[in-house]
């Protein structure tokens, strides 16, 4: 049996999943225009708040023209009257300011939760439609993190620092602007560590890009440990491992902390540089002016305008570092988040190529071979030459060693992964050429490990057939022997709870096994499903199955004699090869492999695949 996410004893593994050793190639900018199509719908709202935003911030360049006002007019002039007005209208510019940004962020609040819902919406039903293979390698906390957190990092990038960056930037533009015409020499003066600052900015920009990648495939990995010891937590108990477990995942904490703090070092770096520039700039400014005020080439209110000016502008200044790093954590987030959605679904129709020529009815195998996608080039395929005929109307029973493919074998059929060579056919009509929804209401599954779904237990059995009624479930559940289910609290409306857990193991494969014949499949695959089972509830399901298989075509995984002996005939695979084909009785006399497998010795021997192979070949010889 395949397992996807076993649970780890070595947590420490930051960086080697494929998926977070991805390095950076796309500049910010390109990775953040990839939001387009989200943001398309609410692009009016959004423009609009920016606008909202600019006209707010630019008010706060007006202050400083009405303080000039007050000193150079009522001031001087010892009017009162002018300086209670003059009050009045900065009074009015405060109001009109707060209200202004209250009012951008109720524009935006409601549509940048709806991109960012619809994002999320999106890469649920991509997950939902990429290929068993992509789960295969990627690591589910990787895929948990990108739907959550950096979801949030994208949404919070649109509603503040986009933004702010344009905002700042127009308030920055006019603000210079107003400096240059109130007093060009001081002007160029505040002007001069521009250039500096774009350099440290664009330095800071590559510095932290990787540091905010490897910060964010980092927690991924931890929110994969988080969730694999929740769901190992017996195995950890069981062992002991909880002080092992804590140290480790202590460790990856660690890592994910330093990593953190490289960030805030590199962020303090240019907020240090940011803020000093400016001010050195500003002090240079205030003391040339304060001797031009004194040798009357300037007036009072002037300076007392350019530095209030000045004095505006810090904050649109110090801000871009914060800014520029929001930036950065969302344009990673933005990578991360297309990274999964740029994976390939599964093709929904047809496969070209899919050969049309007609086969005889029932399931078969013809020349089937099949390599994991992750497999090296030059590895042995689990599967080689598969041909197998099971007639229609027949139950074939798959035996076969640990490991020797049985379980791939039947994850073809449902096309859960695709052939690397050869062909499947149901009643003549190639898999490959038929669309996957089609052919998975043909074909009905249930595996060995039985995965149920936080619903009731209703609902996880008419998965398997939605449209069907109440009295195919009892049915369903009568075939399984799941009488247990009247004793639930709720009968067949009990909630199962997260995977079924509150279920014994038993009781889930019944549950499953019911999910696999409710719809009364054409075609019926069952990885041995009553492995869980003690043998007189295993005798009551296989008397009742046996009704079943009657209408269908099945293919069963068997480790026992009792499973096989609901087949009517038996398929041995060997090292990915069907070795033989026969009933039992006759592969228990003809072929020592399966004798060997069947006697139960296996389970004993400390090599079993090896053994039963060695048994296989002195029976040859
Ligand atoms: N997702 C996967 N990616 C790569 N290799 C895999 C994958 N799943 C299984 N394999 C490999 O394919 C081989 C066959 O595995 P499979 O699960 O089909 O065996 P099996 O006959 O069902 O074993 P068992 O009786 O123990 O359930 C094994 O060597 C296994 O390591």
């Amino acid at each position: 049996m395949t397992t996807t996410h076993a649970a780890t004893t070595d947590l420490d593994r930051s960086d080697e999943t494929p998926q977070s050793a991805a390095p950076v190639r796309q500049s910010a900018v390109r990775s953040l225009l990839r939001l387009w199509p989200y943001v398309r719908p609410v692009r009016a709202r959004w423009a609009g708040a920016a606008a909202v935003a600019v006209v707010a911030s630019c008010l706060a360049l007006v202050f400083p023209l009405v303080l000039k006002w007050i000193v150079d007019g009522p001031v001087t002039h010892r009017d009162p009257g002018g300086v209670w007005a003059g009050a009045g209208v900065l009074l009015a510019l405060g109001v009109a300011e707060a209200l202004l940004f209250g009012l951008r962020r109720w524009l935006v609040a409601r549509p940048l939760a709806g991109v960012e819902a619809a994002m999320r919406a999106d890469l649920y039903r991509h997950l939902q439609r990429l290929p068993v293979g992509f789960h295969d390698r990627w690591a589910s906390g990787q895929l948990l993190s990108r739907a959550t957190t950096d979801l949030m990092v994208v949404r919070m990038f649109l509603a503040f620092p986009l933004t702010f960056l344009i905002v700042n930037g127009v308030t920055i533009a006019a603000g210079l602007a107003l400096l240059v015409v109130q007093d060009w020499g001081l002007g160029l003066v505040l002007l001069a560590p521009a250039v500096p600052l774009i350099a440290v900015c664009y330095r800071f920009e590559h510095g932290y890009a990787a540091a905010s990648r490897r910060a964010q495939d980092q927690v991924g990995d931890l929110t994969t440990v988080v969730e694999e010891s929740v769901l190992g937590i017996r195995i950890i108990k069981g062992f002991g491992r909880h002080r092992a477990q804590a140290r480790a995942f202590r460790d990856l904490s660690r890592t994910v902390r330093g990593t953190e703090l490289t960030k805030a070092r590199l962020l303090a770096g240019i907020l240090a540089v940011i803020t000093l520039l400016p001010e050195v700039a500003l002090g240079a400014a205030l003391v040339i002016g304060t001797v031009q005020v004194a040798d009357g080439s300037l007036s009072a209110g002037t300076l007392v305008a350019f530095l209030s000016t000045a004095l505006a502008l810090r904050w649109p200044i110090e801000s871009i570092g914060f800014l520029l790093a929001m930036s950065q954590e969302a344009a990673t987030a933005t990578r991360r988040y297309f990274e999964v959605m740029d994976a390939e679904e599964e093709d929904p129709s047809v496969l070209s190529g899919a050969s049309g020529a007609p086969a005889d009815g029932g399931l078969r195998f013809e020349g089937v071979a099949f390599r994991y996608p992750d497999a090296a080039e030059d590895a042995v395929p689990t599967l080689r030459h598969v041909d197998l005929h099971i007639r229609s109307g027949e139950t074939m029973a798959l035996v076969g060693a640990t490991g020797s493919g049985k379980t791939t074998l039947t994850a073809l059929v449902p096309r859960l992964y695709d052939l690397t060579a050869g062909r499947i056919t149901l009643d003549g009509r190639d898999i490959a050429a038929m669309p996957r929804e089609e052919l998975r209401t043909l074909v009905s599954v249930a595996f060995e490990e039985p995965t149920l779904f936080s619903a009731s237990v209703a609902e996880n059995v008419l998965m398997g057939a939605p449209d069907a009624g109440a009295e195919q479930l009892e049915r369903a559940l009568g075939v399984a022997q799941a009488d247990f289910v009247r004793r639930l609290p709720d009968g067949v409306d009990t909630e199962v709870g997260e995977q079924g857990l509150s279920l014994s193991g038993g009781q889930r494969q019944r549950l499953a096994l019911a999910r696999s014949v409710v719809g009364g499949p054409r075609f019926l695959i069952l990885d041995d499903p009553l492995s869980a089972l003690d043998v007189h509830t295993e005798a009551a399901v296989e008397a009742a199955l046996r009704r079943v298989l009657a209408d269908s075509t099945a293919l069963v995984v068997a480790h026992r004699p009792s499973t096989v002996l609901l087949a009517d005939r038996v398929a041995l695979l060997s090292e990915g090869r069907i070795a033989a084909v026969g009933t039992h009785h006759e592969l228990l006399r003809t072929n020592a492999e399966y004798r060997y497998l069947m006697s139960g010795a296996a389970e004993e021997a400390e090599e079993p695949v090896e053994s039963a192979r060695q048994a296989g070949k002195a029976a040859q010889a």
